[in-house]
């Protein structure tokens, strides 16, 4: 089974709680990379404070760890408004969220994150909330029950997913700015690395921070996460200064091969190619072969297998690319079709 613990996945682990409050940007020019969210969020942010108007409803989504809480931070913290947070398995019914709602200041951000996981009746509540500042909620019981509507101050609902596949339609079409965050470049990463090192008080070179670049699957919490455990090896091992063959060094010993990809990806493919000639196969033989749920590899493993190359999905299933065969060391069958 995967680690839940599992060093380069990119959910939030205990380990991360000593250094991301930290090094999480609060202003939107210390946000790194991302670059075509940044300018649509900074005019409509822009556009909204010259109209005097509360920020359009946001939608952010993408693989965890790529910087949705950290923006919705900044939203507010650029728009000069409170946040509020909150999340979709906490809100359980629906006077959970108009307790929240009535709570909130004008212009005010709430931010939902997992907006993915509300239950059906909650949802019902926030479409009037988002669309016209009103709830209607009901007052007693049985026949005496009463439906009261009550007036919401303007505010920004900014929702934050993994899977935005998974929002139904109706509560997608209400947000008026919806974008998608990408898999950071090595070089934006390299940009993070250092800076969370500056902040740390840590010494890394360019090299170094690019190594663990290289390493983190486009992703900054893993990067920070890596910089970390790097730096304990730098101190034990080294001079304490982090550069290129300590952090290669480092990233080995935690069995983070050079391109990120850890056992349970290598497995993963491995699978893929010995037990099922590098596919077509469907991801239900797979997880079975693997002993995983279906969710977890469509969820945790794929997405970066998917974007970095290694992996194929089509229609008929999942199929390996030369790209793991090479990274793998596996000869390629020639096809004799
Ligand atoms: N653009 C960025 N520039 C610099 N650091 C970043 C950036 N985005 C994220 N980070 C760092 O990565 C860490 C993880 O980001 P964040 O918590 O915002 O991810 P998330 O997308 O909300 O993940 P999840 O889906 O798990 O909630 C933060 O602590 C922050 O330090
Ligand atoms: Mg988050």
């Amino acid at each position: 089974m995967i680690e839940t613990d599992r060093i380069v996945g990119g959910q939030e682990i205990s380990d991360d709680i000593y250094v991301s409050p930290s090094v999480r940007p609060k202003q939107i020019h210390e946000y790194i990379g991302q670059k075509a969210v940044r300018e649509q969020l900074e005019l409509s942010m822009q556009a909204a404070k010259m109209r005097g108007e509360s920020l359009d409803h946001v939608l952010l989504y993408g693989p965890p760890g790529l910087g949705k809480t950290t923006l919705s931070n900044i939203i507010a913290q650029e728009m000069g408004v409170t946040l509020r947070q909150t999340s979709g398995p906490v809100i359980e019914k629906p006077g959970d969220l108009a307790a929240v709602l009535t709570r909130l200041e004008p212009h005010d951000v709430l931010f939902v994150d997992e907006i993915h996981r509300l239950s059906p009746i909650v949802e019902e509540v926030l479409y009037p909330a988002m669309e016209d500042f009103q709830i209607d909620i009901v007052i007693g019981e049985g026949p005496a029950a009463q439906s009261v509507k009550i007036d919401l101050p303007p505010f920004t609902l900014v929702g934050a997913t993994t899977r935005a596949g998974l929002l139904t339609s109706p509560l997608r079409d209400r947000f008026g700015l919806v974008q998608r965050l990408e898999f950071y470049s090595d070089e934006e990463l390299t940009q993070i690395v250092s800076r969370s090192a500056y902040i740390l008080g840590m010494e890394a070179l360019p090299e170094g921070a690019a190594e663990i670049a290289r390493r983190s699957r486009g992703t900054p919490r893993i990067a920070n996460r890596l910089l970390r455990r790097v730096r304990d090896f730098a101190q034990v091992r080294g001079d304490g200064i982090i550069t290129q063959p300590i952090a290669d060094a480092a990233l080995n010993l935690l069995e983070v091969d050079s391109r990120g990809l850890d056992k349970m990806d290598r497995r993963f493919l491995q699978t893929l190619i010995e037990k099922f000639e590098g596919g077509p196969v469907g991801i239900d033989s797979l997880a079975t072969a693997l002993g995983e749920e279906r969710g977890t590899i469509e969820d945790v493993i794929e997405p970066f297998l998917v974007q970095q190359g290694f992996l194929i999905r089509t229609p008929r299933g999942r199929m390996a690319t030369s790209h793991s065969y090479q990274h793998l060391d596996i000869e390629k069958p020639v096809a004799n079709q």
